[in-house]
């Protein structure tokens, strides 16, 4: 909806009506349709502004319609009447001006942003180009490079940045809409011809054809198999060598095939995902809009390892106090060095001064006395963590929430150790904790919806995706990473090759495969986990690695590896070689070939020939399957955390939406069926059972993904 007002005299004033954020909706589009007209034939306006309640100019198509029959006036010849108009048009830009949004303004005249506006063509991000002529004006306006840069990224920049790419014509810190109406009133008789930005040609420079093809190879590294950069890319240069009608011609067919692709649809999902997970819930009922954070003022780190340094930064970086403690004087001189220069780096970065004075060190447990909340970031030890909770518990607030960065152990045995156990949940962060933007908030049976509510606004404050899951074995990311290893080294001894399936894994779009992955994180984080579990122990009667462990297939690769002192990156040797310890250029190893084959001899296991299809099946259905399994015992509420967790904790390609919604477009029936087929192949391996879960959606028709929870209510309720 759009409302007119006839503003001193000759401006008229159309307003978008939308909330929350004045998307271009059908009836908006209408609304602005009908009122442009009410403006042009009414004789004493002069003049029209175009603008956004409540402080927001517009956020763009309304991304809800895309999925479905779209309706009402098309946003392109919209455009193209607001340009062609008569009377100088004035967009009034406050708050944002995003995709279709910027576009509208785009075809307006002229452009005046508050100061703290931000606009910009995120259209990529949805999988999607500047379909509304954004990708033809934009060029014309601002320059070929600058325009390649917005478009092929979709980020937002600064009223000041605009400015000065000449993307609006003034910024003003004052009312935008009373300005742009002054400006309106002055610039009625100017002529438009100037204004009209589809008439300017586009401005290249003389390199251009190898601007292009630079960008075109830049993207295509980056993208991960994401076709809309690409789009992107030949729409701008579609712009920089075709007249204007040409071009739009151009855009009208790119977009017609990105509009309709499955990773539009994912990203689409995707988005809404990422907001869905903010509105938690717990299988107790509680909820994000009945439970109450309480506010932090000052936070503690406990351990200064590689985890509690980044926990420390991220807190730092967003204006909390921390008391950071670290027990050893060494570790704790080198952690403070640590800190300091990543805070400042961080800094110089974004343009600021380094919060270095928010942090207090401390070597004495007592120094977190007053802190409302702490983070216990020590060693992946569960006698050590109870210890550390124990005197957390003696010396804190009766209050404070404690907290464990802990990436898979129980929460709820952490909490027993605790006078308010209520009061703890984990805080799973990920490396480096200061990038990485996700924090899995960890509820234990005990923990309350106060302390989960609290935990999940400090992730929002310090700039986390938090997503609110139930406390077992791994939590949801590290849970579902177990099979997808686990299948990964299964490969290995039927006859793949490390290269072979990370080739597989990074062409789906992973951004690293599994092995070059392990190698990064080091093995020796998971063989320690396997030796608390006597797990990674060669079998008692023969001294051998046997390929049975407490009754199922158990892979001791990873074990010898491990054994024979060969840790990853950091040791310079693991599933690859590299040129020394620390280096990150991982090249294929011959001993790694030859210990397979003579591993494979030993176990008298025969090479057979593996296919791209088989790693992909294999590895990523079985993760899916325990995915499943998740949703079922109620460990995460629904496929979105899932797919969040998996996309910024995992490195999921984001336009294949997440794994539960990867599942959804390859065909419940279809995963069912080729896990059925591996399990008959592999019956000593479980996660490759088809969990119930999934067998009751392919029985309940394979309902879209947006009505699983309702499945997994039924399913829930029955057991
Ligand atoms: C920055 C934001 C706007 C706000 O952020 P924040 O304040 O943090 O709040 P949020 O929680 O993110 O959002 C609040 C709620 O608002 C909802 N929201 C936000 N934006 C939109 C939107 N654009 N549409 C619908 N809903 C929106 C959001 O979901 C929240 O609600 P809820 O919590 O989920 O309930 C931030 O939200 C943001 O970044 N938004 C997205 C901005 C964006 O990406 N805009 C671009 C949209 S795409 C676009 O504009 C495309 C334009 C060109 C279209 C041309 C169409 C032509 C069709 C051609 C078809 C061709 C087919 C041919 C076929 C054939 O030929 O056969």
């Amino acid at each position: 909806m759009a409302q007119y007002t006839r503003v001193s005299g000759s401006v008229g004033l159309i307003t978008l009506q939308s909330p929350p954020v004045n998307a271009l909706s059908a009836a908006v589009r209408q609304g602005i349709v009908d009122l442009m007209q009410r403006a042009l034939s009414e004789p004493e306006v002069k003049s029209v502004v175009i603008c956004g309640q409540n402080g927001i100019f517009c956020g763009g198509a309304d991304i809800k319609e895309f999925g479905g029959q779209m309706s009402g006036p098309p946003l392109i010849p919209m455009i193209h009447a607001i340009e062609a108009a008569s009377k100088p048009v004035v967009a009034a830009i406050e708050g944002i001006a995003l995709g279709g949004g910027l576009e509208l303004a785009l075809g307006c005249h002229y452009r005046i942003a508050h100061s703290k506006a931000r606009v910009g063509l995120p259209e990529v991000t949805l999988g999607l180009l500047p379909g509304a002529g954004g990708s033809q004006r934009l060029p014309r306006l601002i320059g070929v490079p600058a325009a390649l840069d917005l478009i092929t990224t979709g980020r937002h920049v600064t009223a000041a940045e605009a400015l000065k790419f000449g993307l609006v014509d003034q910024i003003t810190d004052h009312n935008t809409v009373n300005v742009a109406v002054k400006f309106a009133q002055r610039v009625a008789d100017q002529p438009l011809d100037a204004r009209r930005i589809s008439t300017y040609p586009c401005l290249c420079p003389s390199d251009v054809a190898v601007l292009f093809e630079e960008v075109m190879q830049r993207v295509r590294r980056t993208a991960r198999g994401a076709i809309a950069p690409i789009a992107c890319v030949q729409a701008v240069r579609a712009a920089a060598t075709l007249p204007y009608n040409q071009g739009m011609e151009r855009e009208r067919e790119l977009m017609a095939t990105l509009f309709t692709s499955g990773q539009a649809r994912a990203l689409q999902y995707f988005f809404f995902a990422q907001r869905a997970v903010g509105r938690w819930s717990m299988p107790s009922g509680a909820r994000w809009d009945t439970s109450k954070p309480r506010p932090v003022h000052k936070a503690a780190v406990i351990g200064l390892g590689t985890m509690g340094r980044g926990i420390t930064v991220a807190l730092a970086q967003a204006g909390f106090s921390v008391v950071a403690v670290e027990t050893q004087e060494k570790q704790l001189m080198e952690a403070k060095q640590k800190i300091s220069g990543m805070l400042e780096r961080g800094a110089k970065r974004r343009g600021v001064a380094p919060a270095l004075d928010k942090i207090n060190y401390g070597r004495n447990i007592q120094s977190v006395a007053d802190a409302d909340l702490v983070i216990e970031a020590v060693f992946e030890d569960m006698a050590l963590k109870k210890k550390v909770f124990q005197q957390l518990s003696a010396v804190c607030k009766p209050s404070t929430f404690l907290c464990s960065n802990t990436s898979g152990l129980d929460i709820d045995q952490l909490a027993c150790q605790t006078r308010n156990p209520e009061l703890v949940v984990g805080m799973h962060f990920f490396a480096p904790a200061h990038v990485m933007k996700l924090l899995e908030v960890v509820y234990g049976p005990k923990s309350s919806p106060l302390a989960v509510a609290t935990a999940m606004q400090l992730g929002k404050k310090i700039g986390k995706v938090s997503v609110a899951v139930g406390n077992c074995r791994g939590f949801v990311g590290n849970r579902m990473l177990k099979p997808y290893l686990e299948q990964a080294l299964f490969l290995l001894e039927e006859g793949a090759t490390p290269e072979f399936v990370d080739q597989v894994l990074e062409e789906f779009g992973f951004a690293m495969g599994v092995f070059r992955m392990s190698d990064l994180s080091g093995l020796d984080v998971g063989w320690k986990v396997r030796m608390a579990d006597g797990l990674a122990m060669p079998d008692p009667t023969t001294g051998q690695p046997t390929r049975l462990r407490q009754g199922r297939r158990y892979s001791p690769l990873g074990d010898l590896l491990c054994e024979q002192g060969r840790f990853g990156q950091k040791t310079g040797r693991g599933w690859y070689q590299y040129d020394k310890p620390g280096s990150q250029v991982a090249k294929p190893d011959p001993w790694l070939h030859s210990f397979l084959d003579e591993y494979r001899a030993r176990h008298a296991l025969v090479a057979h020939r593996i296919d791209h299809q088989e790693v992909l099946e294999r590895c990523l259905y079985s993760m899916i399957n325990e995915g499943f399994r998740i949703l079922e015992d109620g460990i995460a509420a629904g496929p979105e955390d899932i797919d969040v967790i998996y996309v910024f904790g995992y490195s999921w390609p984001r336009h294949r939406g997440g794994p539960m919604f990867y599942a959804a477009t390859v065909g419940l029936n279809k995963v069912l069926e080729r896990l059925e087929h591996y399990y008959q192949a592999h019956p000593d391996v479980p996660s490759l059972q088809p969990c119930h879960l999934l067998r009751k959606l392919v029985a309940s028709g394979s309902p879209p993904i947006q009505k699983w929870r309702e499945v997994i209510k039924k399913v829930r309720s029955q057991l």
